[in-house]
């Protein structure tokens, strides 16, 4: 019989906003609430699979998060037609990855980025928890037209610039535990040499040197090798300068991506950075 499914009931579509083996992210409002969200509605992996694995490890971490500021909020998830749906907060602002495709960003939009992702990454090592998939193209911008100002719960919002835009951290698929024995690779493009090399003790540091490479190519240092030369000299402190920015950003950039864990700055040290509480300086 023709099992009307929830997908279709309760949500309107509004446009395909992004395609990929998983399935495919639309942009739907909830006739209920009449809110937008960003669904993703991908094939049910087989049960027992790893990528049925990886499935629930998504919900599970987006049930742990909760709301924060600084990660894309989770909403719902269900099972139906043989397909799974998860039901997330609408960034309307496009990925990092969209944005750099107009060029790189100026040292304040860094330091915005900087600050909001830190946050996220902060809050998420807190909970025990690493993402392993941080990339500008897993990272989300909400414009914040429309919210009331008050929001200022993540204590940015008195020194932030005029504009209210806020990077989110999203796509939860490789979250796992700090002490996970086994992690499912992020894009190799932005994975320290150590986990490659199967040294997991320091995963929220892995973390830390994707986050270090996305701030390096939204400033303008891409495109990153997958492989080859370049890919190693990354990984062995061979960071190029870039010289549009600071001498001090240059050096936090070569620091997040040192080839000890150790020596990379945590993220709740990246929070109290000197570039970002320049009035501290003084
Ligand atoms: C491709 N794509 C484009 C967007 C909109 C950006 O303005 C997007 C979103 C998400 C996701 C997403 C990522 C991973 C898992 C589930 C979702 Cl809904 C993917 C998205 C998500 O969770 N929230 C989004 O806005």
């Amino acid at each position: 019989e023709s099992n009307i499914f929830r997908y279709n009931v309760e949500f309107l579509e509004l446009g395909v906003i992004g395609r990929g083996q998983f399935g495919r992210v639309t942009k739907c409002v909830n006739k209920l609430d009449g809110c937008v969200y960003a669904l993703k509605r991908s094939l049910r992996p087989v049960a027992g699979s790893a990528a049925e694995r990886a499935a629930l490890t998504e919900v599970y971490a987006h049930a742990a998060l909760g709301k924060h500021p600084h990660v894309v909020r989770y909403y719902s998830a269900w099972a139906e037609d043989d397909h799974m749906i998860i039901q997330n907060e609408y960034c309307d602002g496009g990925s990092l990855q969209q944005k750099m495709e107009s060029g790189p960003l100026a040292e304040a939009e860094l330091l915005l980025l900087l600050a909001h992702i830190a946050d996220g990454l902060a809050y998420i090592h807190s909970l025990q928890l690493v993402h392993m998939d941080v990339k500008p193209g897993n990272i989300f911008i909400c414009s914040g037209e429309g919210e009331p100002s008050h929001d200022s719960d993540d204590g940015y919002d008195d020194d932030e610039p005029q504009s209210h835009h806020k990077y989110k951290i999203g796509d939860l698929g490789h979250v796992t535990c700090v002490s996970s024995p086994s992690v499912e690779e992020g894009d190799c493009r932005y994975l320290p040499k150590e986990v490659l090399q199967e040294d997991l003790t320091q995963l929220t540091k892995a973390d830390i040197f994707a986050f270090g490479l996305t701030l390096f190519e939204a400033g303008g240092g891409g495109p990153l090798p997958k492989n080859g030369q370049q890919w190693h000299d990354y990984r062995d402190g061979k960071l190029p300068e870039l010289p549009k920015l600071s001498r001090e950003f240059n050096q936090l950039l070569r620091k997040m991506v040192d080839p000890d864990p150790s020596s990379r700055p945590s993220a709740a040290r990246l929070r109290r950075h000197p570039l970002l509480h320049p009035a501290g300086n003084k």
